[in-house]
Order: structure tokens, then C-alpha cells, then sequence
């Protein structure tokens, strides 16, 4: 089968983005890990497959595979490659576009300078929905957060627990540069407190209102942004007292602004969104 695809990034996250209103897309998890493989595929973190929605008063339906196949709930990056997708390809004229993912709608936004701001709703804060199993563990009240102790290569690291419709354990790091990313992100991603695995953030605080930010992400790896990273890691920050919302998120491939003005709101996401090529693959 012959694909057309665009390939995208925000921040460096990378995608392959494919139109499924015009192109009949179904493929299995092994076919969605091979279009992301950099050797034998196009690469990519994750595939975006924009759809019909299913749902009256929402304009599109959007679907996001990670590198390793898997269908997750949610992802901050492409949302804003998204709707600079859906624009660019003409099929929509809208500037608010409400959009159905596999968490819920959210609504992002192409503003007139051209950036896109996001409304990724509401963070989930209670650690059964996240979810965590924190059973049987004693957690450290710090601010209006619970930190949680866990067990990560043989030594107790301190995480906050939040989803943004997808999970993530955000840690406190003096240097985000050498930070354990590569020893500890697995282990945390496979924890067993974790029963859908989990996106592990490793944030320096800089000052109130800025933070270095790495992701290690749930069936990804290390990337260069994490949007839905980004917006728990600030989250975290406000919740544990040691940020002011707004927060500029440097990453490895850019920089995100999040703002959170607390529980039951939603946190509003801005950042960038690029078109790299077009291309067409054999799959
Ligand atoms: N890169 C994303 C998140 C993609 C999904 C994530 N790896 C997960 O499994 O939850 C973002 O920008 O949010």
C-alpha cells in the first residue's frame, strides 16, 4: 500500500503525520513500529493519524502510535503539528479547532503571529487515575503535592505523579544534563506502580519561572520535547512551590511556555510546529 505522510516536529519531537480522511490508513502495531524505525522506515516518535470524528461539534479525530506501535492517549507536541497539518493541507479554515483525542477533546488554537497554543485541559492529579498504584507507601507532602518513593535501580527517587491525559513521574534534578536519563528513564517507564508504564520527566528548576526539561517517553526513548511532558513537569513545579505559572520549558530541540493557574483548570500550552517534508512510502 502506497502512504502519503508529512513529516513534522515540534521542539525536535518528531513525527510522521498522515491524513486518513483522504487515504484509507490501517495498519497493524508492527507496521506503525517499522514507518517509525530511522534505518528501515521514514522515523519518527510518533505517528499522527488525523481522522472524521466521531462526535457532533468537533472537527476532527486525532490518533497518536508511539515509535515502539502502541496507540497512547495523548500528545502535546502534535497537537500543535496537528493543526498546523489540518491547515496547511486546506482542510480546515478554522483558527479554533476542537479535536477528539483518545483522553478526551481538547482545543488548540493557531494564533494570527502563527504559533499555536493548545488547551490540554485539565492535569489528573489523584494517583489512582494517573495511574499509580502507591499502595502501602508513605508519601512526603511538599506544597499542595505528594512526593512518592520509588525504588529505581536500587535507590529511592522522590516523583510527583500527573496526567495529561497520558501518565507521567516528573523528578526534581540539580543538572538536567546529567541527569540519569538513560539509566533511570527505563526503569521508571517499566515500573511495576505503573500499570500502563509511564513518560519519566527529569526537570532543573533555573527560577521560578523557567526549568530545563528531559523526557524519557513511554515507548519512545529519550526524545528532543515532550508537550504533555512539559505541562506535568510545570505542574509538578507550581504544585511542589517552586514555580510561577508561566514557565518557560527549555528542551533539547526547543522551547515550550506553559501556564497553569491551578487544580480544575486547564494548562495552556504554546510552542512551536514545523513542516520538514512531504513523502510517500510503500508499507
Ligand atoms: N511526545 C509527546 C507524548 C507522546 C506520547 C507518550 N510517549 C506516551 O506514551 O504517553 C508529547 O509531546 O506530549
Amino acid at each position: 500500500m502506497k502512504l502519503k505522510f508529512t513529516k513534522m516536529h515540534g521542539a525536535g519531537n518528531d513525527f510522521v503525520v498522515i491524513d486518513a480522511i483522504n487515504q484509507d490508513v490501517r495498519f497493524t502495531p508492527e507496521q506503525w513500529k517499522q514507518l517509525a524505525d530511522r534505518r528501515f522506515g521514514v522515523g519518527a516518535d510518533q505517528m499522527l493519524v488525523v481522522e472524521k470524528p466521531s462526535t457532533d461539534g468537533v472537527d476532527f479525530r486525532y490518533r497518536i502510535y508511539n515509535a515502539d506501535g502502541g496507540e497512547v492517549e495523548q500528545c502535546g507536541n502534535g497537537a500543535r503539528a496537528f493543526v498546523r497539518f489540518v491547515t496547511e493541507k486546506g482542510l480546515t479554515g478554522k483558527r479554533a479547532i476542537k479535536v477528539e483525542t483518545m483522553s478526551g477533546i481538547i482545543e488548540p488554537r493557531l494564533e494570527a503571529d502563527g504559533g499555536i497554543t493548545v488547551d490540554m485541559g485539565a492535569p489528573i492529579l489523584e494517583p489512582e487515575r494517573v495511574p499509580f498504584d502507591a499502595s502501602g507507601l508513605q508519601g512526603k507532602a511538599e506544597g499542595t503535592d505528594t512526593l512518592w518513593p520509588l525504588d529505581v535501580n536500587g535507590q529511592t527517587t522522590w516523583i510527583s505523579v500527573v496526567s495529561m491525559g497520558n501518565p507521567h513521574a516528573v523528578q526534581v534534578v540539580p543538572d538536567a544534563q546529567s541527569a540519569a536519563v538513560h539509566q533511570d528513564g527505563p526503569a521508571i517507564e517499566h515500573h511495576p506502580r505503573f500499570p500502563k508504564r509511564v513518560n519519566a520527566g527529569f526537570m532543573q528548576v533555573v527560577d521560578r519561572h523557567a526549568v530545563r526539561l528531559r523526557v524519557f517517553e513511554r515507548g519512545a526513548g529519550e526524545t528532543l520535547a515532550c508537550g504533555t511532558g512539559a505541562c506535568a513537569a510545570v505542574v509538578a513545579g507550581i504544585r511542589r512551590g517552586l514555580l510561577d505559572s508561566p514557565v518557560r520549558v527549555t528542551t533539547l530541540g526547543g522551547e515550550l511556555s506553559i501556564a497553569w493557574a491551578g487544580p480544575g483548570t486547564s494548562v495552556m500550552m504554546t510552542g512551536p510546529a514545523v513542516s520538514v517534508f512531504e513523502g510517500e512510502i510503500e508499507i
